[in-house]
């Protein structure tokens, strides 16, 4: 027999498997959330109790038990007390729980996010990931607390409520709910009518393009300053806010008529019930046992719109709850970097590239095509070539940011997927071109290098990286919190942080991206003598883009389209590769670049 796999969960169905250890506490505050509709119900029933008194003896209101009116009185209070009690109790669980689930769903989502490639990361996906792991939760989170409860209660207020008006008298309770059904089937067929439902899908796609182009606007507003452009100039966001306008407008045209027959018959029910209720008072053998059952069904009548109303608005909310699930179980299945089964620590640090191909895309386009290569330990290498040559994309193989599609990569003769993650990021430091500086103090960001270290391991770290004398001129020194207290360091002194860390860190392995960004010229030398004082006895890969810094390398590769087209060295590559010759070239011409005056004659400022 054919082995059927169980069916994946969706929506608030998925929603309930995640809060998982939670439900205990979800149940409790849905119990508890229909006990106080419950308890809301009675002083309805109370008040229905004194009218009929009052009817029955209304040529002598003196002649009303006392006995009666206090029970009626006193029920009322314990009703009232107990609405209060099991609501407020019922909201505590369905929050602590709802914090509970917010806390562990974003610890699993984490988690999740550090068993990920780091290739994953990329500037869309971080977007994405931001939604996700903010707003998504904070929704998740503000459902549970507010809507799974009141949903219960939604439906448990009208269950009792039809259950009692029918007992009390069933003609009325059928014109009190016929057009309550009207009301549901109108407006959940709307929902489901795939035209409806593609209108509200609409509406909330076209919010979210335009909340991320409000967002982008926001960030770029140095470059749409710069550049003079407007509001109105930004084109995408004005189309943005228009689609989104469309969206609405469609869907309030598609929902308008709906929305008028639900309202139309929510107040058709007071109609229906007056004359029914003349009918059935007609023939009523008792006045008196009649007009206070007319009263209760127009007081419990008319209640019975609000638990409708919220059902409506929870129905709505659902979906965007089911959509935010839906991305958060995205995230959770996302390819993890594969564990090696047995982890093999290298004996050696020489790396070997043998025949790695790997393309980011599948449109086949590669990267990298067929590249082998030795790094021999104790060894510099520069990585050279045009930009977009594949020189980031081979380093970020070797620290298994992305997989090869073909050939291996070994450290020490191990392929490197049989090294554990862990092991591979302890032997090896890597200085990004653009380094990322936590809101943290500078003692906290250089300590990502090693936790362990002693303030004074620190401080010689931040010596050797020649970035000491600029955290003591900061205002609490090493303790300044970088972003805070007017502490702001420039491109290349975030860079000294980033070789400081690494310094830290004492990998046996090290990748350097240089940066051109900052290349003033003292910076550049400061930045230049850390790298060769990082670089001293260790394996060493540098990205180099100023050809000077790598002429003495023990090797040098020359990467062009994702191809390796020549290595050896500086001496060797001169003689005998045209590319490299070309790049040396350029090089040069770039360095000996000056603005010719006859630029600046041309230059001359609009009127
Ligand atoms: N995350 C990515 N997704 C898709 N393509 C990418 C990604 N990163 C790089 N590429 C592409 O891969 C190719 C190699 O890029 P890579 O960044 O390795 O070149 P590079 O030599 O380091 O360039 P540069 O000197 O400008 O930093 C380029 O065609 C680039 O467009």
């Amino acid at each position: 027999m054919k082995h059927k796999e169980p069916k994946a969960k969706a929506g608030l169905f998925r929603l309930m498997e995640l809060a998982g250890s939670r439900k205990g506490q979800l149940t409790g505050a849905c119990a508890l959330s229909v006990l106080a509709a419950a308890a809301r119900l009675v002083p309805f029933f109370t008040i229905y109790g004194l009218l009929r008194q009052i009817v029955l003896h209304y040529h002598n209101l003196s002649a009303i038990p006392m006995s009666t009116v206090l029970w009626l009185v006193g029920t009322t209070a314990v009703a009232a007390v107990a609405y209060g009690g099991f609501g407020f109790a019922s909201s505590s669980l369905s929050h602590r729980a709802a914090y509970n689930i917010l806390y562990e769903l974003r610890v699993q989502l984490m988690e999740k996010l550090s068993r990920l490639p780091a290739g994953y990361f990329t500037g869309t996906t971080q977007g994405a990931l931001k939604k996700v792991v903010q707003d998504d939760v904070e929704q998740i989170e503000e459902f549970i607390a507010h809507n799974i409860a009141d949903t219960v209660s939604a439906i448990a207020l009208p269950v009792f409520t039809l259950a009692y008006l029918f007992i009390m008298d069933w003609r009325l309770a059928l014109c009190t709910i016929f057009p309550l059904v009207i009301c549901i089937v109108v407006l959940s067929a709307g929902l489901k009518n795939p035209k409806g439902a593609k209108t509200q899908l609409d509406m909330h796609e076209t919010r979210e393009a335009m909340n991320g182009t409000i967002v982008e606007y926001v960030h770029g507003m140095p470059v749409i300053k710069v550049f003079n452009r407007t509001l109105s100039a930004f084109g995408r966001l004005g189309k943005s806010i228009d689609d989104f306008s469309a969206a609405v407008k469609r869907a309030a045209y598609f929902f308008a008529p709906r929305m008028g027959v639900y309202f139309a018959a929510m107040g058709a029910q007071l109609l229906l019930i007056l004359p029914a209720g003349l009918l059935i008072g007609l023939n009523a053998s008792s006045y008196t046992d009649f007009l206070p059952l007319l009263l209760l069904f127009f007081l419990v009548g008319a209640g019975l719109k609000e638990p409708l109303e919220n059902m409506m608005a929870l129905a709505l909310s659902t979906k965007n709850i089911a959509i935010g699930v839906a991305r958060i179980d995205k995230i959770l299945a996302e390819k993890e970097i594969a564990a090696p089964t047995s982890s093999v620590l290298p004996q050696s640090c020489d790396i070997t590239f043998d025949h790695v191909q790997f393309s980011y895309n599948e449109d086949g386009l590669m990267a990298v095509n067929d590249i082998s290569f030795a790094l021999r330990q104790n060894t510099i290498t520069g990585l050279v070539g045009p930009s977009g040559g594949g020189k980031s994309t081979v380093a970020q193989l070797l620290l298994r940011f992305y997989e090869p599609q073909a050939g291996r990569i070994t450290i020490g003769g191990v392929d490197i997927k049989d090294i554990a993650p862990g092991k591979l990021m302890e032997n090896v430091g890597y200085v990004f071109q653009d380094s990322v500086l936590f809101r943290d103090t500078v003692e906290g960001n250089i300590r990502m290098g090693n936790s362990e270290a002693t303030r004074a391991e620190v401080e010689a770290a931040a010596k050797a990286a020649a970035i000491h004398d600029v955290i003591m001129a900061l205002p609490m020194g090493y303790d300044t919190v970088i972003g805070e207290d007017n502490a702001y360091l420039s491109g290349g002194e975030k860079q000294r942080i980033a070789i400081a860390r690494v310094f830290l860190k004492k990998p046996p392995i090290i990748l350097l991206d240089e940066a051109t960004a900052y290349a003033d010229a003292e910076n550049e030398s400061l930045i230049q003598e850390a790298f060769a004082k990082l670089a001293e006895g260790k394996t060493v890969l540098i990205i180099a883009h100023r050809l000077k810094t790598i002429e003495n390398a023990d090797q040098i590769l020359v990467l062009d389209n994702g191809r390796l087209m020549a290595s050896g060295t500086h001496g060797s590559l001169l003689a005998s590769s045209a590319a490299y010759r070309r790049m040396v070239d350029a090089n040069e011409r770039r360095d000996t670049w000056r603005i010719r005056k006859t630029l600046r004659k041309e230059a001359a400022c609009h009127a």
